[in-house]
């Protein structure tokens, strides 16, 4: 089956109990079981919940095409590294993604450019596909967004491609000041920063889905059209039926467009 032409993922953040947690992944099962845009690959639906639901959402997902990971991953392969999670251990759960570089953990954790780089290069050496989290901090022109992702990008990719990596990258476009807030970015400033973005040189033998993330919603995806190769969405997936008619608008555009 050929890839999904829209991705919608959302990350839990750390806003769900562990039931509340379950009871949503139910619902998403549910919803991905009866969708024909999901069960035809037409649309692919990942999720990233807190580290202990994993093995619980792994049993939920398991009779549905949705993927699942963790919100973030160790840097090292193993060893004397407390309070963090390996990336095989990760791909023990039947993970297959690791989010990277999400600004919430660059703010509270300092996370910096060489970690990232790190973090991204052991995920694909462990089969996992980064959800690497890049944007600008304060809102300016187009060309500035693309021109510091860019560099972002090549810094995060930097050691995956000296090691000949190979793999596919969720590229999560996300401008810091738009994360959080009341409504995303404006649509003309994401269409041309993400058409920016999809043009950008990745090292041999990986290549790139740009999604875009900052408070994004029902009937984004649509008034993007096409620009963007998906959403990476929190807050305004927490209502199932959001979710579930995200998933209805990306499947209407791709009839659209096709
Ligand atoms: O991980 C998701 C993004 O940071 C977006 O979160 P938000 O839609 O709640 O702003």
């Amino acid at each position: 089956m050929s890839q999904p032409a829209i991705w919608l993922g959302v990350s839990l953040k750390m806003y769900f109990s562990y039931q509340q947690t379950l009871t949503w992944c139910r619902d998403v099962a549910e919803l991905a079981r009866r969708h024909p845009a999901i069960q035809q690959g037409e649309v692919g639906l990942f999720v990233l919940p807190a580290y202990p639901a994993i093995p619980a959402v792994a049993e939920i997902f398991a009779d549905t095409p949705v993927r699942f990971g963790g919100q973030d991953v160790c840097q090292a392969e193993n060893g004397a590294w407390t309070g963090e999670v390996s990336a095989s251990m990760l791909q023990e759960l039947g993970c297959s993604l690791a989010e990277i570089g999400h600004a919430e953990r660059r703010r509270h954790f300092h996370e910096d450019k060489t970690q990232i780089a790190a973090k991204v290069a052991m995920s694909l050496r462990h089969g996992l596909t980064p959800v690497l989290c890049i944007g600008e901090e304060q809102e300016g022109e187009p060309a500035q967004a693309i021109a510091l992702c860019q560099q972002q990008l090549a810094e995060a990719l930097d050691n995956a491609g000296q090691q000949g990596l190979q793999g596919s990258v969720f590229f999560a476009y996300e401008p810091q000041w738009a994360i959080g807030a009341p409504q995303p970015a404006p649509d003309s400033y994401i269409r041309a920063v993400c058409a920016g973005l999809r043009d950008l040189q990745t090292p041999d033998g990986i290549d790139l889905q740009v999604i875009y993330g900052g408070s994004a919603g029902p009937g984004l995806i649509q008034r993007l059209a096409g620009d963007v190769d998906g959403l990476f969405l929190g807050r305004f997936a927490h209502d199932p039926k959001a979710l579930a008619q995200i998933i209805d608008e990306a499947s209407a555009l791709l009839k659209e467009i096709r």
